[in-house]
């Protein structure tokens, strides 16, 4: 029995899923919501006995009350940590900055690393941060282990993470790429490639999440060499409620002009943008199902989703010098074909095929969508991160 609780923090919210590494199963997965509010919200699933339960009046004020709530759900519900011991719990931490290409187990210094990175990833460090302590008051015999999203973006040469800016400027302040999503590209391009019985070390792809956040990567023989977020996950695609690539001078333009202080630019670009600010809707199901009705509001705000895409593709197709595979995951990339499909229309002149009846056909697999014997093998290979995190926590311990 070895068993893993990986926690992925958010700021007002965490998700949780207990895994089983013999068998790579999952026992049991929730989430705890609304903390700091009036009430709480919180899910418990015991995959063993398919139990479910949830409860909205109970408050959460912190983090500690969060993992409490999650504690006394596992007692009532299970499955029970007698039965599964812990082995480790996993975290999930968005920024390790240049320190950290791997996992790592949390020690006072690791702590003190997040904590400092927080000035670079202020919505997600320190929710990393308070759920790491939280779990560490809650099983203090259990290792922590972080497992970071910038980790596999590390392999990135100098001429692909360098701003041209100031020199002295940049390596003081740590103003750099670094890149995000890393544990989901890492497991997805893996899975490709024993999707395609061909060696990762040999394969050029292009990864696609596109979740709520979303980034395009560049896998070359199972490293990232390119990748679409930068400094923060702010860059790059157009999101649910984040810009993408904008002009710098935008924020300059809209402080002097707009009279915006650069906090409320700030929260514009990251909360109030893409999808939401072109659409006021910033959940890709509804602004397609507006666009399948005719909105050309939502059409016009797709099309600008798609082109972004596009630039990426061609972008990293060029870098890559040559492309065995295109990867889409993530919670838009899994589910939406006709984006999929109409993002990559038109580009049968590098080997691109789409096949609609492949791409149309709804699965939790791995598959291809592209024709048979096309150049160029197009996938929706599902993400896993949890699962992810606690292979690579289970390797550290
Ligand atoms: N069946 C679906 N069709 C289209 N979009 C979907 C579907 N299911 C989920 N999505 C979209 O996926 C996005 C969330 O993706 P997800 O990977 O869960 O994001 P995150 O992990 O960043 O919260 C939302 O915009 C949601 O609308
Ligand atoms: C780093 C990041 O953007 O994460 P998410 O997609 O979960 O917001
Ligand atoms: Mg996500």
């Amino acid at each position: 029995m070895s068993a893993v609780l990986v926690v992925n923090s958010g700021s007002s919210s965490f998700k949780y899923q207990l895994i089983d590494l013999d068998g790579e199963r999952t026992l049991a997965s929730g989430l705890v919501e609304r903390i700091g509010e009036e009430v709480g919200a919180t899910k418990h699933k015991n995959a063993l006995t398919g139990d479910e339960t949830s409860n909205d009046s109970t408050p959460i004020p912190d983090h500690t009350a969060g993992f409490a709530v999650m504690l006394k759900a596992f007692e009532q519900h299970g499955p029970s940590f007698d039965e599964h011991p812990l082995i480790a719990v996993g975290h999930r931490v968005v920024h390790g900055g240049s320190e950290f290409d791997r996992a790592t187990i949390v020690t006072p210094e690791v702590e003190h690393a997040i904590d400092r990175l927080s000035a670079l990833a202020p919505l997600h460090n320190p929710a990393n941060l308070a759920g790491i302590r939280a779990a560490k008051t809650a099983f203090p015999d259990a290792p922590q282990v972080a497992v970071f999203d910038t980790a596999f973006h590390q392999t990135l040469a100098p001429e692909s993470y360098t701003y041209a800016i100031d020199d002295a400027l940049a390596r003081e302040y740590g103003v750099r790429r670094y890149g995000f999503h890393g544990t989901s590209h890492k497991f997805v391009s893996e899975k490709a490639a024993e999707f395609l019985r061909r060696p990762l070390a040999e394969l050029k792809m292009i990864v696609l999440h596109i979740g709520n956040g979303a980034s395009a990567t560049a896998i070359r023989g199972g490293r990232s060499i390119e990748t679409s977020m930068g400094l923060t996950p702010l860059e790059g695609l157009v999101m649910g409620t984040r810009s993408g690539d904008v002009d710098p001078a935008v924020v300059f333009h809209l402080h002097r002009e707009a009279g915006l202080s650069f906090d409320e630019l700030e929260t514009m670009l990251n909360k109030r943008s893409g999808l939401l600010g072109l659409t006021g809707n910033g959940d890709m199901r509804d602004v397609q199902d507006s666009a399948s009705r005719g909105d050309e509001v939502a059409e016009a705000a797709l099309a600008v989703y798609r082109h972004r895409i596009r630039h990426y593709v061609g972008a990293y197709t060029a870098q890559l010098g040559g492309l065995d595979a295109i990867v889409f995951t993530a919670g838009v990339g899994e589910n939406n074909a006709l984006l999929r499909r109409r993002t990559l229309a038109g580009l049968e002149f590098f080997g691109v095929h789409i096949d609609d009846d492949r791409n149309e056909l709804a699965s939790r697999e791995a598959r291809f969508i592209s024709e048979e014997g096309a150049p160029v093998s197009v996938l929706v290979v599902p993400t896993d991160e949890e699962l992810e995190i606690a292979r690579q926590a289970a390797a550290l311990v």
